[in-house]
């Protein structure tokens, strides 16, 4: 069994106002996450936003365990935490405290509080893990991929037809506080959350997937009048604090699991803008 973990990256929380003076490097530095998947590692960036934590776990040459970090004080990653892990890379296995669970690609499992041990298998999987504080323990559960609640947003004339599955949430796999699915764009179509939003009561990460090696998402945050962008590859994960939209145009079709926590679980709950009021 391999145990490899790096030490866990800590990022402050910021203010709006710091967002307006970040270069480049700085905005990439808050909330650009690169590199979660290398091989035989459980890499993991811990945000002050609503505490969340996104790892990425590559069992490439055999089983991996996920630990835990000196940071969360606790005996074992899930002892106060709950996680939703989407598998983005080829079929692979995760095991919880014994009960083996089969992921095909895009299939996700909600790992919920009290989980001691949780294993990972498959040479060319790659499971990304977005856990966030839990305050009571709910089964763990998989869900195949498109078996959740199914969403056709969006149209061809105006680029961003896509389908989103939504997986944990209030009407499908029960948690304390984390909601997540997976989105997948049209061929052809390019934009994600377009009209864009915000959601002062959670904050959220995208991790987009399925992205061709030499293509890029242009991904849009900040403030709705005073938006930033980045330019962001295959397998990296973007952080969103309440007060930033989210939204992406990408320079071909790509997928991507979103995932939030914080106040509330109502998926609805958002403050839509208007695409002639963004900046
Ligand atoms: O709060 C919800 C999230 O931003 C995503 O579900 C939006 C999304 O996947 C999309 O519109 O493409
Ligand atoms: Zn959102």
């Amino acid at each position: 069994m391999i145990t490899t973990q790096p030490p866990l990256h800590v990022r402050h929380a910021t203010h709006p106002a710091q967002i307006l003076g970040f270069d480049t490097a700085a905005l990439r530095e808050h909330y650009l996450v690169e590199d979660l998947f290398t091989p035989d590692t459980v890499t993991a960036v811990l945000t002050h936003h609503d505490r969340i934590v996104l790892a990425g776990a590559r069992p490439a040459s055999g089983p991996l365990a996920l630990g835990t970090w000196p940071e969360l004080r606790s005996e074992y990653f899930l002892e106060r935490r709950e996680a939703g892990i989407v598998n983005v890379g080829a079929p692979g296995r995760i095991t919880v405290d014994g009960a083996e669970f089969e992921l095909t690609t895009g299939a996700c499992l909600y790992a919920g509080r009290g989980a001691r041990e949780v294993v990972f298998e498959g040479a060319d999987a790659a499971f990304y893990l977005f856990s966030a504080p839990a305050h009571t323990d709910y089964p763990t559960t998989l869900v195949e991929p498109g078996q959740g609640n199914r969403l056709e947003l969006g149209d061809q004339q105006t680029a961003n037809r896509r389908i989103i599955d939504q997986y944990i949430h209030a009407d499908g796999v029960q948690s304390c506080q984390i909601v997540l699915g997976v989105t997948t764009l049209h061929s052809g179509s390019t934009w994600n959350t377009m009209p864009a939003h915000t959601h002062d009561r959670r904050t959220e990460c995208y991790l987009y997937f399925g992205l061709p090696e030499s293509e890029r998402v242009v991904h849009l945050l900040g403030e709705p009048e005073q938006t930033r962008h980045l330019l962001v590859a295959d397998r990296q994960a973007v952080i969103s604090p309440s007060w930033s939209i989210h939204s992406g145009a990408g320079t071909s079709a790509y997928s991507f699991v979103w995932a939030m926590a914080g106040e509330n679980q109502a998926f609805s709950d958002m403050d839509g803008v208007d695409v002639q009021d963004l900046r």
